[in-house]
């Protein structure tokens, strides 16, 4: 007979970040703790992909351990803007001939929509990115992080990384969204609940309890970073199981009775749509309160709010309807599947009869490299994740962040202005 073990012999319990990093690692982990793990893919964009290769190659001396887990997509600046960008591109490209890593190509899409679309992110995975959206494979239970070049020229070259444990902050929701209310809406309102810097290096576990679309779920992950998270975890369930295509382990779950520094719920029914006001993601108000402000351009697109349903809900604002003569709107699709869908539905035809202008699908001008940079003094409503000074041209420009559905009614209005003002919803 052997005494039974003393209570703390038997594991705590643990959050959905401390459960991935304990069954990708090779211990048991807590936040606040070290953990070497494998990593299951690596991003790297078209703008750090120059320092990547220099660490790998000069700094390193190696070639990637898994060439099958790199990615490199060429989407912040494309087309090619300049000479000295075109040149990068050229030795992205050689790079990946050279080293079997996989490469997409101008046109394909945003580096985030594109590697969810390729299933280069899938549940207990861990996926680092050369950008700080990389959250948003959270949407799918990845642990998703973003990381500077030599982080992930480091895990490109060994396979592995390591991270401090994070904290947690835990959201939960309550009631259901109104009509014209969206997950930008939710997104935008958690991050003003839990402000810019209210969740730095955390990760925010979302218990979405079968609620949200798996695109709606990447809205949500891909804000996560604008309150300073190192990781954006959606908790799976519901629907939403059979819309993932893979099969979900169960060591993904956070356990009943873990810790959290933090808890917020946010009531999805009182809700009205929100916008985020110059020059910080956390200056969330109502629409309600902003009306009226006049506009210069509006950008429908980015790995926020690029996808096929974002497209779909500013089309059914925009159907039939005009954009002021004095506000230009620009729709860029987030990938080219995203692209080809709208074309096949007709969704592109309703917006460019309604006198949307298309880009290639990519960035854009969502950190204002081109396709879209503003000028002094100009106001464009965006449906991107960042408004600080500067973020798309000018620096006295202004950007105000919003969802597809109040993005396509501004344009209509030539001022913000929400669909029930131009006689939609
Ligand atoms: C270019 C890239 C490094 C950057 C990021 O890390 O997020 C960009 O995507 C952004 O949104 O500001
Ligand atoms: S769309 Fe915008 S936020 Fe997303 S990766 Fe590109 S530049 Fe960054």
């Amino acid at each position: 007979m052997t005494d039974p073990l003393p209570t703390s012999h038997f594991p705590s319990p643990q959050t959905m970040a401390e459960k991935i990093l304990s069954q990708r690692g090779d211990k048991r982990v807590y936040a606040g703790e070290l953990a070497v793990v494998e990593v299951d893919q690596v991003m790297v964009v078209d703008s750090i992909v120059q320092s990547f290769i220099e660490r790998m190659s000069r700094d390193l001396a190696a070639v990637p351990k898994f060439p099958e887990r790199v990615s490199i997509v060429i989407d912040h600046v494309a087309p090619a803007s300049t000479v000295s960008v075109a040149q990068a591109q050229k030795e992205a490209r050689e790079y990946a001939a050279a080293t079997g890593v996989r490469l997409f190509d101008v046109g394909r899409g945003i580096c985030h929509q594109v590697l969810m679309e390729e299933g280069l992110a899938r549940p207990g995975w861990i996926v680092l990115g050369s950008d700080s959206h990389s959250t948003t494979y959270g949407a799918v239970a990845a642990f998703g992080t973003g990381m500077g070049a030599t982080d992930i020229a480091l895990a490109a070259a060994s396979g592995k990384t390591w991270l401090r444990v994070p904290e947690s902050v835990k959201v939960t929701f309550s009631g259901e969204l109104g009509s014209g209310v969206s997950a930008k809406d939710v997104a935008l309102e958690m991050i003003r609940a839990l402000g810019a810097d209210g969740a730095t290096y955390m990760s925010i576990e979302m218990h979405a309890q079968g609620r949200f679309t798996r695109g709606q779920r990447m809205t949500l992950a891909n804000l996560c970073v604008e309150a300073g998270a190192k990781v954006g975890l959606v908790v799976p369930g519901g629907e939403i199981l059979t819309d993932y295509g893979y099969d979900v382990p169960e060591w993904v779950y956070p356990d009943e009775g873990a810790n959290y520094m933090q808890q917020i719920e946010i009531d999805l029914t009182a809700l009205r749509p929100r916008m985020s006001a110059p020059s910080e993601v956390d200056n969330v108000h109502d629409v309600s309160e902003l009306r009226g402000i006049k506009v210069d351009q509006v950008f429908i697109g980015t790995c926020t709010n690029g996808r096929l349903d974002d497209l779909h809900e500013a089309a059914a604002v925009l159907r039939g309807q005009k954009v002021d003569p004095s506000t230009r709107l620009l729709v860029i699709p987030a990938s080219s599947q995203v692209m080809e869908a709208a074309m096949a539905d007709g969704t592109l035809l309703t917006l460019i009869q309604a006198g949307a202008v298309l880009g290639t699908p990519g960035c854009g001008p969502c950190m204002g490299r081109h396709q879209g940079v503003l000028a002094p003094g100009e106001v464009c409503v965006s449906t991107s994740n960042r408004n600080f000074i500067g973020r798309m041209g000018d620096k006295d420009a202004k950007v105000y962040l919003a969802s597809p559905a109040v993005a396509a009614a501004t344009a209509i209005a030539g001022r913000v202005a929400l669909p029930e003002d131009v006689g939609r919803g």
